[in-house]
């Protein structure tokens, strides 16, 4: 019979050694992550682990000897340097469970025991050597339902336990792309989507984990509570169940209490403005398809000092806000941070800051060092400073934060009396309590280090007290410290002394101060370390007692590093504060896009954007030469909206921004090709999801749509998908294009206008031709696309220029002669004949096509049926 599990392990057979069926029992509780298994200064693996992290950290994969008549395959990591290791297998979403030996190998019958202590996974880490410093590591779950999904998400590095709910499985992939999760907790089912099931760090739980009623009762348990209403809870049953499974899973793999987590709040998508996977990507917010990072929104806008303030700062970018009073405050905060050039003197303050949020965690934890605890100290020192900057200024936003950093003298004091200025890097080899923070200590260090000095006291105190002069001390292995007496004086010795021994010439001695004195010295240095042990864990007992003002004032000080860094960003780069109007429409004057206009060398041309209903302009159909500008005007508008919504200031002399709830974009993207889509297909799926999902209150950008199939279809989808937006949708849409047709949907009155960008060419005295991009957004439409000469620019042969530019002759030339189906020069010429989809339309006939009745609302048939006859 074949005894082997599924890991290679032959773990039936009996003559295994002990040592070994040790290690399969902790395997067998284990069998999915990498086994750390405690060997004196080493960890080691076997087997399948040994083979598997040869491959992934590059080790030496060896043999151990025989087990069960086999050699034992094993590899091994020191253990002093067991954490750049376990780093490295983190980062590539292995999980390792850490086996250690419980009890001392000295006093141990037989093999030492051991036991798994926790579990590493990349979700749940809190040590800071295996966290990354300026992003948050996320553990995230989600539950399925009939009507959606349940998605909690918690930051154990910084005690953060959130939940949402979300309808669609589109809404699921946003959620998961915003969030950008280390790991993901679902029901071990089938029918995931391949964005969960094919994730990196995906871990499958046994479904009934992810049960909504004891889940209840698990999430009321550990918050020991009554009930959830409280958290706002209470009608999110499937919230409840993905929290309850991330619960189950920390407390499994941390096996450890978790007191920083205190409560869950929920994160709903109605108050932010929502962005699919799609858009996150296409404007590259915080990353990029070829990974330059520096070379996104993030990299540009960033400029925080504190690694907490950098997390905050990339949690609002994925999060722009929909509520104008909270933006409003920020806004106002910035501004008054520069004119009061309190933002600089913030900054300097913060060098010192380091990263208090997390370092509380790990306080909660007991996982501290006493490196952060010397960096608590700082940061708490230098509050009443950036509280007297910040005091006097007059923002609301400003003030409140002010007030929430609140009061740590009592702490800022305990810090400074017990900490060295430098600490040592861990806890356990002493040094970390300053001297004359606790009396008992000061004595055992004073005794191991100045054990000479008090003998020569004691003797010269026992000489005065005896009488006798010759009394000496002395100290031998066998009888220890003792007074010694010549036998002469002996019997003036005075009657507390203890006889210990007789020598022929004289008597030795024992007191009880002597006596204390030699346990003390003996042991001096273990008890000093122990009870370094013990006021640090009483250290840790007086911060965690209150933490929550702590972690209050970690949160106001990462946003305040956020604002300030916003008020440095604006004057360095010339931005400005931006409007937010109840009214509906986009107004921006002189915009740049602020990522092109960093890395650019030559300046940057500013350009205006008007979208709204009194100019009669929804959307602008952009035309213009390859290279003109087209994909930056549009993606730069895209983004000053979002600068406005997260309270930055933006790149623009002027931005009045009325209303928005989603940024929809389809800009067409390489990376997607890795997923074994088409172009075509992905350029087609994210179109639909834009129809589907764009509202009157959406910007929408659209770039060259229909390029990725035949010209006749790529036209006739383009066209009638920008029908759909305007129609439709009605949103506030900017509509890149090179089918020159499409500028023919412009007509007065119906929300679609046309605008171009230029180029200009030069004739140069050699007879060469030099293409000169101008980059300035004009009205009305394009007149020719200089697609040969870019191409020319971009280095195609001379001889391949020269032939197109004789096919395409043949091609105007064709045009021109047959009617049918040539559209390039007559839809310019006459807009109303546009469409090669007879019978013409008029803008009601088009918005009257759009129109569904199936799946209308009687509420929206209404609002339909006035739409079209604003249009008549
Ligand atoms: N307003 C501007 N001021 C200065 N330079 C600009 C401006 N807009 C664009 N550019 C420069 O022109 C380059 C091309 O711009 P962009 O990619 O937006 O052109 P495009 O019209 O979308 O081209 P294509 O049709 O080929 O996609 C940019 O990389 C940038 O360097």
């Amino acid at each position: 019979m074949n005894t082997k599990d599924k890991s290679g392990i032959d773990k039936d057979v009996p003559e295994h050694t002990p040592l070994m069926r040790q290690f399969f029992a902790a395997k067998a509780e284990h069998p999915d992550v990498l086994l750390f298994f405690r060997m004196g200064d080493f960890y080691e693996l076997f087997y399948d682990d040994a083979r598997k992290a040869a491959r992934l950290l590059d080790i030496t994969l060896t043999q151990r000897g025989n087990s069960a008549g086999q050699p034992i395959p094993m590899a091994g990591v020191p253990h002093h340097s067991a954490e750049g290791y376990l780093a490295r297998l983190v980062a590539l979403g292995e999980s390792v469970a850490i086996c250690e030996q419980i009890g001392d190998p000295a006093l141990a019958k037989g093999i030492v025991e051991r036991k798994v202590v926790r579990v590493i996974t990349p979700g749940t880490v809190t040590d800071e050597a295996l966290l990354n410093e300026r992003r948050d590591t996320l553990l995230l779950a989600i539950s399925r339902g009939k009507h959606g999904y349940g998605v909690a998400w918690a930051d154990l590095a910084a005690g953060r336990f959130l939940v949402n709910e979300v309808a669609t499985e589109d809404a699921l992939e946003a959620e998961i792309a915003r969030l950008e999760p280390a790991e993901v907790l679902v029901a071990d089912e089938d029918g995931w989507a391949p964005f969960v099931a094919e994730r990196n760090g995906m871990r499958r739980r046994p479904p009934w984990l992810f049960d909504i009623d004891s889940g209840r009762r698990q999430l009321l348990r550990f918050f020991a509570l009554h009930d959830l209403s409280g958290f706002g809870l209470e009608d999110k049953p499937l919230a409840i169940a993905a929290a309850a499974a991330l619960l189950g899973y920390v407390e499994e793999t941390q096996k450890q209490r978790l007191p920083h987590l205190t409560s869950i709040a929920v994160e709903s998508g109605d108050g932010a403005i929502a962005m699919n996977a799609a858009t996150r990507r296409h404007l590259e917010l915080d990353s990029r398809v070829d990974g330059d990072s520096r070379t996104t929104l993030l990299g540009v806008l960033d400029s925080t000092v504190t690694p907490m303030g950098g997390r905050l700062l990339r949690r609002w970018l994925h999060r722009p806000l929909r509520d104008r009073d909270v933006l409003r405050h920020r806004h106002h905060a910035v501004s008054t941070l520069i004119d009061s050039g309190g933002g600089d003197e913030v900054r300097e303050r913060f060098r010192a800051l380091g990263d208090l949020e997390r370092i509380l965690s790990r306080i909660a934890l007991r996982s501290a060092r006493p490196r952060d605890l010397s960096t608590l100290r700082d940061g708490l020192g230098l509050l009443p400073d950036v509280g007297t900057i910040l005091r006097p200024l007059d923002s609301p936003r400003l003030n409140a934060l002010c007030a929430s950093l609140g009061e740590h003298d009592e702490h800022a004091h305990l810090l400074a009396q017990a900490i060295v200025t430098q600490p040592p890097v861990l806890a356990r080899d002493g040094g970390v309590f300053a001297t004359g923070y606790d009396a008992e200590l000061d004595e055992l260090r004073t005794l191991s280090t100045n054990a000479d000095q008090f003998l020569v006291d004691l003797e010269a105190r026992e000489r005065a007290s005896s009488g006798i002069p010759t009394l000496k001390v002395g100290y031998n292995r066998v009888h220890g410290y003792y007074l010694e007496i010549s036998k002469a004086q002996a019997e003036k010795a005075p009657t507390h002394y203890t006889r210990r021994q007789t020598l022929s010439n004289a008597e030795r001695y024992i007191t009880e101060e002597l006596k204390q004195f030699e346990d003390k010295v003996l042991s001096a240095r273990e008890r000093s370390l122990a009870r370094e042990r013990l006021l640090y864990e009483q250290l840790l007992d007086a911060l965690n007692e209150r933490l929550e003002p702590l972690k209050r004032c970690a949160a106001a000080l990462s946003e305040l590093d956020v604002l300030c860094g916003f008020a440095e960003r604006a004057a360095t780069l010339d931005w400005s504060r931006p409007e937010l109007s109840d009214a509906p429409g986009l107004r921006i004057e002189r915009g740049r896009h602020p990522v092109v206009e960093a890395v650019r060398k030559e300046p940057f041309e500013p350009n205006d954007l008007i979208l709204d209903e009194d100019n009669g302009r929804r959307m602008l159909v952009i035309t213009g030469p390859n290279m003109g500008g087209k994909s930056t005007y549009m993606r730069q508008n895209a983004l000053i909206v979002l600068l406005a919504h997260i309270g930055s200031f933006v790149p623009a002399s002027r931005a009045v921004i009325g209303p928005i709830d989603r940024i929809l974009t389809r800009i067409g993207a390489g990376d997607d090709l890795a997923r074994g889509q088409s172009t075509f297909m992905v350029e087609m799926s994210e179109t639909s999801y834009i129809l589907h999902h764009a509202t009157h209150q959406s910007l929408v950008l659209m770039d060259e749509i229909g390029r990725g199939t035949s010209t006749y279809d790529g036209l006739a989808l383009a066209e009638a998908c920008a029908r759909h937006l305007a129609h439709g949708n009605r949103a506030y849409t900017l509509f890149a294009t090179h089918y020159f047709e499409l500028t023919a949907l412009a007509e007065p009155g119906n929300g679609i206008a046309n605008v171009h960008l230029d180029a200009v060419e030069h004739h140069d005295k050699n007879g060469g031709e030099q293409l000169v991009f101008m980059h300035a957004v004009k009205d009305g439409p394009a007149d020719r696309s200089f697609g040969l000469q870019v191409a020319a620019l971009a280095g195609l042969p001379k001889s391949v220029i020269k032939q197109a530019r004789g096919r395409l002759i043949e091609l105007e030339q064709q045009g021109r002669d047959t009617p049918k189906p040539s559209f390039a020069k007559a839809a310019l010429d006459a807009p109303q004949q546009f469409g090669l989809f007879a019978p013409p339309s008029s803008a009601a006939l088009d918005a009257l096509a759009e129109v569904d009745p199936d799946e209308l609302t009687p509420k929206q048939a209404l609002e339909a049926l006035y739409r079209i006859k604003a249009l008549v």
